[in-house]
């Protein structure tokens, strides 16, 4: 039998620039287990791995479209705003209930034990997200897309209608009472709404201390009508709405100025970096480096349908593309490594989510969310020559990119896949 008991995880802290090497034993695991009611500890009593298994934080994906799913890898022939009417609105607004339903089993499948999910205008879909979520065990914040303009005649809102059904999504999500799934507020971007409303939406944020998220500065066409629309800075649209806060994630932020970046900041707001979708929709290279360098706090998203793959995996192997493509044309830049991007889809996720107290790492106190990544694991079609070391095991699961290599999955210490 060549099963360890005692864990080694790399993980890396990017903010010091220090390798911490966290060793878990079994031991820390259950006795954090056991202060959470719901887990049954048979779930995580008897993990023990062998030697082409690791033992890794649950992945985050900070942004992503449920009811975008079915156009994965589909529809990049148009840039962002042609994009969205030709594709995107069309299919959001007669996405069938069902397969909102499998979005959350889909992405656990592939690793991701906590979701920023858009869901639709809709306050039904979005709610049937919700209890996707919560059926599946998926640690979920959620919401119903606001947009009152710019939209088809037959997917838009007026502020009202939109207002009192947020209030009302928001209201019948806390009722459920789950521990792990909450509302956010989804104003869908400075385009889609007016400033009344963004303003009314950034209030409710503050009456019930909710998450936001909503999209910035992605493509250039968008950023000359945000400007034309608003006559300011488009960080600043979203300050002046009160939406810029410390439970704030921005999806994209491509073309943020110094100045923008530097607010983002001050606001304790974070970006999700979404790699695979800036290529796919050819709306430009983000610069992860420049923004941590700021202090922004950065995690990953998938950005499902504008990303082609539900996959963190594979937007972790994106984000390291980018970043090496950013290197070629600028000198002396260091590009991001594997350990970055590892971190940016564990630890970054939690602290762009401002989840960082429950989930992310290992640290005891918070919540077991974790998958076992066998890079041997049957159907697998990973080849090795020599025994790899723990780190190397990670470096082989993210440069391959197969989620085949996803064993287990556990959600707060609860056995998921
Ligand atoms: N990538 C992306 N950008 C957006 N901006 C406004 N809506 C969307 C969307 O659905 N996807």
């Amino acid at each position: 039998m060549r099963g360890l008991k005692i864990i080694m995880v790399p993980h890396i802290g990017v903010h010091t620039g220090i390798e911490e090497i966290l060793a878990i034993g079994q031991a820390t695991h259950l006795e954090q287990a056991k202060n959470i009611n719901q887990i049954s500890n048979d779930d995580v009593e008897n993990i023990v791995l062998t030697k082409t298994q690791i033992l890794i934080p649950g992945l985050i994906d900070t942004h992503i479209h449920a009811p975008q799913y079915p156009n994965c890898g589909l529809g990049y022939d148009k840039p962002l705003l042609e994009w969205l009417d030709h594709y995107t609105y069309k299919l959001e607004k007669k996405i069938p209930r069902s397969r909102t339903i499998q979005e959350s089993r889909k992405t656990l499948d592939h690793g991701t034990t906590t979701s920023c999910y858009f869901g639709s205008l809709f306050y039904d879909s979005s709610m049937i997200l919700v209890d996707a979520a919560i059926k599946h065990g998926q640690r979920a914040l959620i919401g119903k897309i606001n947009m009152t303009t710019l939209a088809p005649d037959d997917y838009v809102e007026t502020p009202e209608e939109s207002l009192s059904c947020t209030k009302k999504f928001i209201e019948d999500v806390q009722a459920k009472q789950n521990k792990l799934v909450q509302p956010i507020i989804t104003p869908r971007f400075a385009l889609s709404l007016d400033m009344d409303l963004m303003a009314e939406l950034g209030q409710l944020a503050k009456q019930h201390g909710l998450h936001i998220q909503t999209h910035i500065a992605e493509n250039v066409d968008e950023l000359k009508m945000v400007e034309e629309k608003y006559r300011m800075p488009y960080a600043t649209v979203y300050d002046k709405a009160n939406l810029l806060t410390p439970k704030t994630v921005l999806a994209h932020g491509i073309y943020l100025t110094d100045d923008e970046v530097n607010l983002i900041v001050k606001r304790g707001t974070s970006i999700a970096h979404c790699p695979d979708s800036n290529t796919c929709l050819k709306s430009g290279l983000c610069d992860v480096r420049r923004l941590q360098a700021a202090g922004v706090k950065v995690g990953l998203g998938t950005d499902v349908a504008g990303g082609s793959s539900p996959s963190i995996v594979r937007t972790m192997k994106a984000a390291l593309d980018t970043s090496v493509h950013i290197s070629f044309r600028e000198k002396n830049y260091q590009p991001l490594d594997y350990t970055d991007v590892f971190y940016l889809a564990t630890l970054g996720g939690a602290e762009a989510l401002a989840l960082e107290e429950e989930i992310g790492n290992f640290a005891i106190g918070k919540d077991f969310d974790a998958l076992i990544v066998d890079m041997d694991a049957e159907g697998s079609s990973v080849d090795f020559l020599l025994h790899c070391s723990p780190r190397e095991l990670l470096q082989k699961f993210i440069y391959y990119g197969d989620d085949k290599n996803i064993k287990s999955v556990f959600v707060a210490g609860k056995s998921v896949k």
